[in-house]
């Protein structure tokens, strides 16, 4: 029997599609982390194409067959190979390719040495025009942070929080390099303290004690992750926010900041 093949249909309404595409899409894979782990995971993808304004729809399917054939040798650089791929097999001028998954570290508590896992929340996307490619990553770190003013103002305490420090950053090259887990320390770093799965009563001494001597602002988290990462030439542009569930609130407070490093073509901001 013959099918109709609806999505290769003209259309006459003059609309290009800057995207179109399929989101919410579970499928398995395997991270590897900085010190050579390898650990299965699930990543949830987002997968677009641009659809030109004369062709009635996007070949859905194809998304999922070519995740398929990439899902053993997914990597920074290969997600662009693939969404490349993605593009020719479509017939598109761009294609986007996102893959949003849990990362686990093991985290040492800072007293009694324990160990556990720590859990963050990473993406993986690459951009293809015929002539640009974009690789970027991005991380969401928790982090405690102890409020500045409520200290210097109090006689007893200071309110804190839990904080949310979500980094993106383009890389120069996608075999640049940069892990995960370098951004990562640079969001726990920028808090009053970072968190952990496992803490013993020694360690939460500890835990309190220091971030209570280190408070910050969402500005300060902000500011620490740009100065942190801003001459870092494995990247080219990158955007902070910090989101910090205020204690005494029941809203919340953020910063935002975005910048683009020195280098080629590169202005520092
Ligand atoms: N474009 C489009 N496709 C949809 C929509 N809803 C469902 N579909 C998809 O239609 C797909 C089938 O169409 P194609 O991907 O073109 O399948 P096909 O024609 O067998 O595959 P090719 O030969 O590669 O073109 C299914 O995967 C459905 O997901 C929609 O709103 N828009």
């Amino acid at each position: 029997m013959s099918l109709a093949d609806v999505q290769a249909f003209p259309d006459s309404r003059g609309v290009d599609l800057e995207e179109v595409g399929v989101g919410g899409l579970r499928y398995p894979i395997l991270v590897s982390d900085r010190q050579g782990n390898k650990r299965d995971t699930v990543a949830t993808f987002n997968m677009s194409v641009d659809v030109a304004r004369e062709v009635k729809g996007a070949h859905l399917s194809r998304f999922v067959e070519v995740l398929h054939a990439w899902r053993d040798q997914l990597g920074a650089a290969s997600l662009l190979q693939m969404a490349d791929d993605l593009r020719t097999r479509m017939g598109s001028g761009r294609a986007s390719v996102a893959a949003t998954f849990v990362y686990f570290l093991e985290r040492e508590a800072p007293v009694s040495g324990a160990t556990s896992f720590m859990d963050y929340a990473c993406t993986v996307e690459s951009i293809v025009t015929a002539g640009t490619s974009i690789v970027r990553l991005s991380v969401e770190v928790p982090v405690t942070s102890v409020c500045p003013c409520s200290k210097a103002i109090s006689d007893r305490g200071a309110h804190n929080q839990r904080g949310r420090v979500t980094i993106e950053v383009d890389l120069a090259d996608p075999e640049g390099g940069l892990w995960f887990d370098e951004l990562i320390d640079v969001a726990e770093e920028s808090g009053s303290s970072p968190l952990y799965a496992l803490l013993k009563r020694p360690d939460e001494r500890f835990v309190t004690m220091s971030a209570y001597d280190n408070p910050v602002f969402v500005e300060d988290m902000a500011r620490a992750v740009v100065v942190a990462l801003r001459a870092d030439s494995r990247i080219t542009r990158g955007r902070v926010q910090v989101v910090n569930d205020e204690s005494i609130h029941n809203h919340d407070a953020f910063a935002r900041a975005s910048w683009t490093n020195a280098g080629p073509g590169g202005r520092r901001g």
